[in-house]
C-alpha cells in the first residue's frame, strides 16, 4: 500500500486540518500519517483558539515517520510560525522527501487568520522551492504574486509569477472566489484549466485542506500531476455533492462519500 503524510494542523471540529487529510487520504486509497503543528479549538462557526507545538516535537514526529514508513508523498498545511516553517524543511530536505504538496493556509473558511506575517517570508525562501506543488486560493495567491487578481485572464498571469518565481508547479483554484470552481494548474512554462462544475452547497470547510491531501494521495499512487489534480478534482466534487450539512456555520463535507450505506458504513442498525 502507497503512504503519506500530512503535516498540518488539527481542527478539533473534524472538518479541515489534520483530520480532512486523514479521512481524505484513506478514501483515496493510501495509508494515512500526520505530524500535527498545531492544535486548534474550532467549530464551523470559527477559531476559538491555537496551541502550537513546539518545532523541536514537530521534528520529533517527522523523526518517527520517516524512520519507520516512508511516506511515498507529503502534504503540508497550516504551519503558523517560522520556527515550524524551518524544521519542516530541515527535515524533509534529510530525508530527501518527494512528491511534496503545499497549501500556503493564511486564513479559515470562517475568516480566522492561521499564520502570523512574518512566517509568511519564511514559507517563501524555505519551504515553497521543496514544493512538487503549491496550492494557494485566491487571496493566498494575491499576497504570493502581489498582484490584484479580478480575471481568468489574471488567475494566469499571477500563478505564472509565483511559479517562476519558486520554481515549482502552481495549481491556483478558483473555488468560491471567482469562477465556477475552476482551478488553473501553471508548470513548465505551460497552463492548463481544469474546469468544475460549481455545486450549490455552501458547506465548504476544508475543501482547500481536502483537494491538496487527494492530489498528495494520487501522486504517492504514482499518477503524474496532471492526472493527480484531476482525480482530486472528481473526488471533492464528489464530496461536496454528498450535500453534508452539521453545525451552525459553513460546514464540512462528507470524505466518505463513496462508502455510505455501505458494508461497516451502513448507516442504522
Ligand atoms: N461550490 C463548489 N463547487 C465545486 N467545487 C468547489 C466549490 N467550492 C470550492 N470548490 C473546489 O474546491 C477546491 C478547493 O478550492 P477553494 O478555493 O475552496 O480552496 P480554499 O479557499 O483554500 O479552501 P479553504 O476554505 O478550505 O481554505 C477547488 O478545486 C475548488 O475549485
Ligand atoms: C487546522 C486547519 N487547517 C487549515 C484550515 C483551512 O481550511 C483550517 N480551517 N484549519
Amino acid at each position: 500500500m502507497k503512504t503519506a503524510l500530512t503535516i498540518a494542523g488539527s481542527d478539533s471540529s473534524g472538518g479541515a486540518g489534520i483530520q480532512a487529510d486523514l479521512k481524505t487520504m484513506t478514501a483515496n486509497g493510501v495509508y494515512a500519517m500526520s505530524a500535527i503543528t498545531a492544535l486548534t479549538a474550532q467549530n464551523t462557526t470559527g477559531v476559538q483558539g491555537i496551541f502550537e507545538v513546539s518545532p523541536e516535537f514537530l521534528k520529533q514526529q517527522i523523526d518517527s515517520v520517516f524512520t519507520d514508513i516512508r511516506p511515498d508523498a507529503v502534504k503540508i498545511g497550516m504551519v503558523s510560525s517560522a520556527g515550524l516553517i524551518q524544521a519542516i524543511a530541515e527535515k524533509l530536505k534529510e530525508y530527501k522527501a518527494e512528491n511534496i504538496v503545499v497549501d500556503p493556509v493564511m486564513v479559515a473558511t470562517s475568516g480566522a487568520k492561521l499564520i502570523s506575517d512574518d512566517a509568511i517570508g519564511t514559507l517563501k525562501e524555505c519551504l515553497f522551492p521543496l514544493a512538487t506543488v503549491l496550492t494557494p486560493n485566491i487571496p493566498e495567491a494575491k499576497v504570493l504574486s502581489d498582484m490584484d487578481i479580478t480575471t481568468a485572464e489574471e488567475m494566469v498571469e499571477a500563478a505564472k509569477k509565483i511559479s517562476e518565481t519558486y520554481h515549482c508547479a502552481v495549481l491556483l483554484k478558483g473555488g468560491h472566489q471567482l469562477n465556477d470552481a475552476n482551478d488553473l494548474l501553471y508548470r513548465d512554462g505551460g497552463y492548463r484549466w481544469f474546469n468544475g462544475k460549481r455545486i450549490d452547497n455552501p458547506n465548504t470547510h476544508g475543501t482547500g485542506c481536502t483537494l491538496s491531501s487527494a492530489i498528495a494521495s494520487n501522486l504517492a499512487k504514482g499518477y503524474d500531476l496532471d492526472t493527480a489534480v484531476e482525480q482530486a478534482k472528481a473526488y471533492i466534487s464528489g464530496a461536496l455533492a454528498a450535500m453534508l450539512d452539521l453545525g451552525a456555520g459553513s460546514g464540512p463535507m462528507n470524505h466518505a462519500f463513496e462508502f455510505c450505506g455501505k458494508g461497516f458504513a451502513k448507516e442504522e442498525a
